[in-house]
């Protein structure tokens, strides 16, 4: 029995989405959550890869504790003693013995993400103690035993990472047992709409101001926008929104940010630029009606074979 279910609009737990290929991986993801195997979730950053790892602790049978660790956030030293522990006099300013994640994710999670940025020199450590299931912390020579169910997650393919040798082969192969790849949200358009809706009941001051609904154009504009940064582009954007709306329960257009409503005015070409550009454009498309005859382009553009010259920058 999985404590967290699909819910009608076929979310898993807290991740959202009506997409059919995300639906495939909710499957799989509930299925993986009931075995033991390793699982590896890909995708590009903001995609929801830590909320997934998250949920399918969530619904796994383990009675531990979700212990998570962003393997590009710490130096190769603090990220070896995170990991694995230390004991008191290891290194200086090791004052007490600590336990690493390692040890703390036992009978629980462990969440490793960004691992493709982990160091090599770790990447052997980290696949010593997944072959043995326990772990000697620095400065210790005592092997402590600790079993886990392994999550990975990377926003970079493994397999190029193994290719330039930054990446062991033998620990990916270690690493993915079951690969989920999340969409990025320009390929799953029609999950936008569920999201906002999402946000606005899950935003702590979108409730308190009762912002609830969005109009029909803010959310056209939303929709057709690429999203770089993902779905946390967009939660970024709608907690901004509610944050700084003054009045009304609605979103409209002009609560949008510039880059989204196309208004961003550092991207803004002026009028010249603009004219230049056209007429550059429209020329080359004469002289590809023409097969590059210049007389004859020069006499559909109305213009001298001397001045199209100059504008194509050849000397007559
Ligand atoms: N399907 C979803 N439904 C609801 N919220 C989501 C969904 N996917 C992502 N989010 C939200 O988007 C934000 C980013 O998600 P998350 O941190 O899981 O992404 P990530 O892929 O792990 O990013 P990174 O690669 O940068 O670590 C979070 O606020 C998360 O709650």
């Amino acid at each position: 029995m999985t404590k967290s279910k699909k819910t009608r609009n076929q979310s898993l737990g807290n991740v959202v989405s009506c997409n059919d290929e995300m639906h495939q991986i909710f499957d799989l993801a509930i299925q993986a959550s009931q075995s033991n195997i390793p699982i590896i979730i890909t995708g590009e950053s903001g995609t929801g890869k830590s909320i997934l790892a998250r949920e399918i602790h969530l619904m796994s049978n383990v009675r531990g504790e979700f212990v998570s660790e962003n393997c590009a956030a710490f130096s190769e030293t603090l990220l070896e003693s995170e990991l694995f522990g230390y004991n008191k006099g290891a290194f200086t300013g090791a004052n007490i013995q600590k336990n690493g994640l390692l040890l703390a994710a036992n009978n629980g999670t462990l969440f490793l993400d960004e691992v493709g940025d982990m160091p090599m020199t770790m990447q052997t450590k980290l696949l010593c103690a997944l072959e043995k299931k326990a772990v000697r912390k620095i400065g210790s020579c005592v092997w402590e035993n600790t079993n886990f169910r392994l999550i990975c997650a990377t926003n970079k393919s493994l397999r190029c990472l193994v290719q330039t040798k930054l990446f062991r082969e033998d620990l990916l192969y270690r690493l993915q047992g079951i690969e989920l790849h999340l969409l990025p949200l320009r390929k799953r358009k029609e999950d936008i709409p569920l999201l906002i809706e999402n946000f606005l009941q899950t935003i702590p001051i979108a409730k308190q101001k009762n912002i609830h609904a969005i109009d029909h154009e803010a959310q056209n504009l939303l929709i057709n926008y690429h999203w770089p940064g993902n779905i946390r582009q967009l939660h970024h954007e709608i907690s901004r929104i509610v944050a700084l709306k003054k009045a009304g329960n609605c979103i409209t257009c002009g609560d949008l940010s510039p880059q989204i409503t196309g208004k961003n005015h550092r991207q803004y070409r002026t009028l010249k630029q603009a004219v230049v550009e056209f007429e550059n454009r429209y020329i080359q498309q004469t002289l590809k009606m023409v097969e590059g005859n210049k007389s004859k382009a020069a006499g559909l553009l109305g213009i001298s074979r001397r001045c199209l010259y100059y504008k194509i920058g050849v000397s007559s």
